[in-house]
């Protein structure tokens, strides 16, 4: 019979995130997750542990890394025993990993775990072409080395042509970033409104990093101690300066400064039941609360690729019957900046409000002071599947600072889906 219990949110754990092909550029994403694993399981006394599970994810995946978590736990210092496997949500991975490992807990199936994610833009999965791949497997099957060479003598050089993982969207065609053009335009995001929110997202993590808020969330790794796209003297002058990157015309506003830079890094989360943390005396910084997930139609209909949280977190305000001016904290992924505007906008937008999600008044306004407190990642980066566990790692510890209260988590992720989240104290 399954049993329902709060899960506990007891310490989070990353490397310092790194421009692509940066610092990270010869690490794979197996050696920066058991990094963020071991600089974790250090700072909690969990050498040589069996945990219930370690639960994690890449976005960018090599064929190798069929369960990357699983090779992950064999090459860090927890017990070999511990049982891992790989979850895959594109950006909201990370999130997802944290609540599909959180639910085991809740249900009572195990008592506590490690829930994490990497990526590497730098060491993205190069494929040989199917044609290529047709004629390998055939040599390979082949029953003797005269039949083998025979066959590899059919490889053309078409054959050569590799298959390099494009940033775009499968059915579309169009980058993220063109997908996010596009809902700028819609929502007529100004390309100054950007810009500030670019600049105050690297004053905060800036700020942070000075008054010593990572010290304990971040293990320095090759030589990096602080996020390498952070820039401490961003203003909305200097990122004025920069041309567009994506969208086209007077309409395009959207820079490498306002938009996240393909980023390295890793992270991982230590969740427990509250019977653990008091058996082991590990302080709770945080409880996972209510979680939703959404998803819109950006194919066939006119949805923003990205915009899922804008439907899935009125949905979650619904579900636990809360405002959204109900919370301490707000964690919205800063994609681009375009994309938290156009989010915050449609909260606002009496008319989508009412035809989009039925509702006769307006979801509400997000005070800016309490949006992305300490930066997010316009300034630290954005390494896919590490983005989740970098965000609930850090509101629980603003929480936990706080003393009480309630924050919420909002991921867009690629495919057009999105993971929403309370934590609260
Ligand atoms: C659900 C989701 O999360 S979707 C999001 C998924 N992520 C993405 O799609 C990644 C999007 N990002 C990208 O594709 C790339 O980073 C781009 C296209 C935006 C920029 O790529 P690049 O042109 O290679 O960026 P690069 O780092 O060289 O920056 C370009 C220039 O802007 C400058 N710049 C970048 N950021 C800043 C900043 N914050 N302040 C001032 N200048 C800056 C750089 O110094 C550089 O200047 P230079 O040309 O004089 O050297």
């Amino acid at each position: 019979m399954a049993t329902v219990r709060r899960v506990a949110i007891i310490g989070g754990n990353r490397i310092p995130f790194g421009r692509s092909g940066g610092p990270y550029a010869r690490a794979s994403n197996q050696d920066m997750l058991t990094a963020a694993l071991d600089g974790l399981i250090a700072r909690f006394g969990l050498q040589g542990e069996r945990l219930g599970e370690f639960v994690a994810g890449a976005v960018l995946k090599h064929s190798r890394d069929f369960n990357l978590a699983r090779e992950t736990v064999l090459g860090s210092r927890l017990d070999p025993r511990t049982p891992a496997h790989d979850v895959q949500m594109a950006c909201a991975t990370g999130l997802e990993s944290v609540v599909s490992l959180a639910n085991k807990i809740t249900l009572g199936q195990l008592d506590v775990g490690i829930a994490g994610g990497v990526d590497s833009a730098s060491d993205a999965p190069i494929a040989v072409n199917d044609d290529l791949r047709r004629v390998l497997l055939r040599a390979n099957h082949a029953k003797s080395a005269a039949a083998r060479l025979k066959t590899l003598t059919g490889v053309r050089p078409r054959h050569l042509v590799p298959e390099i993982p494009r940033n775009a969207e499968p059915r579309t065609g169009l980058s993220m970033g063109e997908h996010a053009a596009k809902t700028a335009l819609a929502w007529e995001i100004g390309r100054e409104e950007q810009d500030e929110l670019a600049a105050r997202s690297h004053q905060r993590l800036a700020a942070a990093y000075d008054r010593g808020f990572f010290d304990d969330l971040i293990t320095s790794y090759l030589g990096q101690a602080r996020d390498q796209n952070l820039r401490a003297d961003s203003s909305v002058e200097k990122l004025a300066k920069l041309k567009p990157v994506f969208g086209r015309g007077e309409g395009a506003t959207m820079t490498a400064g306002n938009s996240t830079p393909l980023t390295d890094g890793a992270s991982t989360v230590l969740l427990a039941s509250e019977e653990w943390a008091a058996q082991r005396r590990l302080p709770v910084l945080a409880y996972l609360g209510e979680v939703v997930s959404g998803a819109v139609d950006h194919v066939s209909g006119d949805e923003g690729l990205l915009m899922a949280p804008a439907y899935a977190v009125p949905k979650l305000l619904d579900r636990v019957g809360l405002g959204l001016g109900d919370f301490d904290f707000y964690e919205v992924h800063e994609a681009f900046a375009s994309q938290v505007l156009a989010t915050l906008k449609a909260w606002q937008d009496p008319e989508f409000c009412k035809d989009r999600l039925g509702r006769d008044e307006p979801v509400g306004e997000i005070d800016p002071a309490k949006l992305n407190v300490n930066g997010s990642s316009l300034a630290a980066g954005h390494p896919f599947a590490a983005t989740g566990g970098r965000i609930v790692a850090t509101l629980a510890k603003l929480l936990a600072e706080k003393g009480s209260g309630r924050g919420l988590i909002s991921i867009c992720a690629a495919g057009g889906q999105g993971m929403t989240a309370i934590l609260e104290r």
